[in-house]
C-alpha cells in the first residue's frame, strides 16, 4: 500500500510532517503530528585558511529550516560537503548556530548565556565509534558513566545491572561490555555507541552515517537494531546517511541537502519515486538509474522497516 501521508511546504516555506501514518504493505510506522524538533533559518559559517580578511567563508548550513515529530525518522541525504554532518552536530548541540533557532519540546537548545539545553534527550552517534570511545576504558565502564551521570540515587550495583541489561538490549553480552574498545568489531563497537546513548534516556538521536563503515551483513544487522529500538523506546531519529537503501529501510521522510540548503523534503517514497529538485533527481539517478524511478529501492526495503 502506498505511503498515504503528504507534506507541503506552508506559506513560510516550511516543510512540516502532517500525517499520523505511513502504511507501507501492510505494515504500519506510527508517529504523532506533535513536531518535537523546530528548526528555523539555521546558518553555520567555517572560516578556514589564512590570515583576517584572508580567511575563506564556508557556509556549510545556509538558511535551514524543518520540523521533526515525535517518532519519526527523517533522513538527510547529499554529497559529501552538502552540510549534513554540520546539521547533526548543531542539533546534537555539539556546535553553536551562527544564526537561526533550534527548539526542542518548546525549548530552545541555546539558553541566554550560550549554553546547551538538551544535553541529555538529544544524543549523537558517529560512524566511527572507535574514536568516540576511550581506548584505554572498557567499554561498560563507558556506558556506566553517563548512566550514573544521569541516574542520581541508583546505587552502584543497580547501575551495573542497569548497564549489562543495555548490553543485551543492543545484542552484546558483559562479556562484551569487559572488553577495550579495539577488541571489538565495527559492528560491536556501534553496538556499544548506541547502549552509551541509550544510557540517558535520549529521546532524539542523530545518527551520523551509523553505518556506513560496516560491512553488508552487519549493516543489515545494525539497521534492524535501529528500528527495534526506535520501537521499543519512542525514539526519534534524524539519520544522515549516504547509502539510499538504508535510508529507504529506516525514514519516514528525507531532506536532501545541496551546498548548505534543504532543496527538498518529502516522503521516502515520494521522493525516491518523483524527486522533484533538479539536485534531487541527479543525486538519486547517480546512485541508481532505474528509469527514473527508485521506488523498487524503497519497495524492496519495506520488509525490513517493520
Ligand atoms: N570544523 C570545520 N572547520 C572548517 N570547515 C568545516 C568544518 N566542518 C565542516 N566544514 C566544511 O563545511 C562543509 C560541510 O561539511 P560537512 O561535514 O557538514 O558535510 P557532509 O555533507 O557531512 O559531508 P560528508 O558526507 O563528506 O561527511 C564542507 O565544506 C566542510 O569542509
Amino acid at each position: 500500500m502506498a505511503v498515504q501521508a503528504h507534506v507541503a511546504p506552508d506559506d513560510r516555506g516550511i516543510c512540516s510532517p502532517s500525517c499520523k501514518m505511513l502504511e507501507t504493505e501492510g505494515r504500519s510506522m506510527t508517529r504523532t503530528e506533535e513536531s518535537i524538533l523546530t528548526v528555523r533559518a539555521l546558518c553555520k559559517t567555517f572560516r578556514v585558511g589564512g590570515l583576517g580578511r584572508n580567511k575563506t567563508e564556508i557556509r556549510a548550513v545556509d538558511g535551514v529550516s524543518f520540523d521533526v515529530a515525535a517518532g519519526e525518522s527523517l533522513g538527510l541525504i547529499g554529497e559529501s560537503g552538502s552540510g549534513k554532518s554540520t546539521l547533526g552536530r548543531l542539533i546534537a548541540g555539539l556546535l553553536q548556530p551562527d544564526s537561526g533557532e533550534i527548539v526542542f519540546r518548546g525549548k530552545p537548545a541555546w539558553d541566554g548565556a550560550g549554553a546547551r539545553t538538551h544535553r541529555r534527550v538529544i544524543q549523537i552517534v558517529f560512524q566511527d565509534s572507535g574514536s568516540a570511545f576511550n581506548p584505554r576504558l572498557p567499554i561498560n565502564r563507558q556506558i556506566l558513566e553517563p548512566f550514573v551521570r544521569h541516574h542520581r540515587g541508583v546505587s552502584l550495583s543497580e547501575a551495573r545491572a542497569r548497564v549489562a541489561r543495555l548490553l543485551e538490549v543492543v545484542g552484546l553480552t558483559p562479556g562484551h561490555g569487559e572488553r577495550y574498545p579495539h577488541e571489538l568489531s565495527g559492528g560491536q563497537r556501534q553496538r556499544a555507541a548506541l547502549a552509551r546513548a541509550l544510557a540517558v534516556e535520549p529521546e532524539l538521536l542523530v545518527l551520523d552515517e551509523p553505518v556506513s563503515a560496516l560491512d553488508v551483513s552487519v549493516r543489515a544487522q545494525i539497521v534492524q537494531l535501529l528500528v527495534e529500538l526506535r520501537e521499543t523506546y519512542g525514539l526519534t531519529y534524524l539519520f544522515i546517511a549516504h547509502n539510499l537503501d538504508v535510508v529507504a529501510q529506516l525514514c519516514h521522510r528525507v531532506a536532501v541537502m545541496y551546498r548548505g540548503k534543504i532543496v527538498e523534503l518529502a516522503e521516502a517514497e515520494s521522493l525516491y519515486r518523483q524527486p522533484t529538485h533538479p539536485y534531487s533527481r541527479m543525486l538519486l539517478s547517480s546512485v541508481l538509474t532505474v528509469d527514473g524511478d527508485l521506488g523498487h529501492v524503497y519497495r524492496e526495503a519495506a520488509g525490513v522497516r517493520g
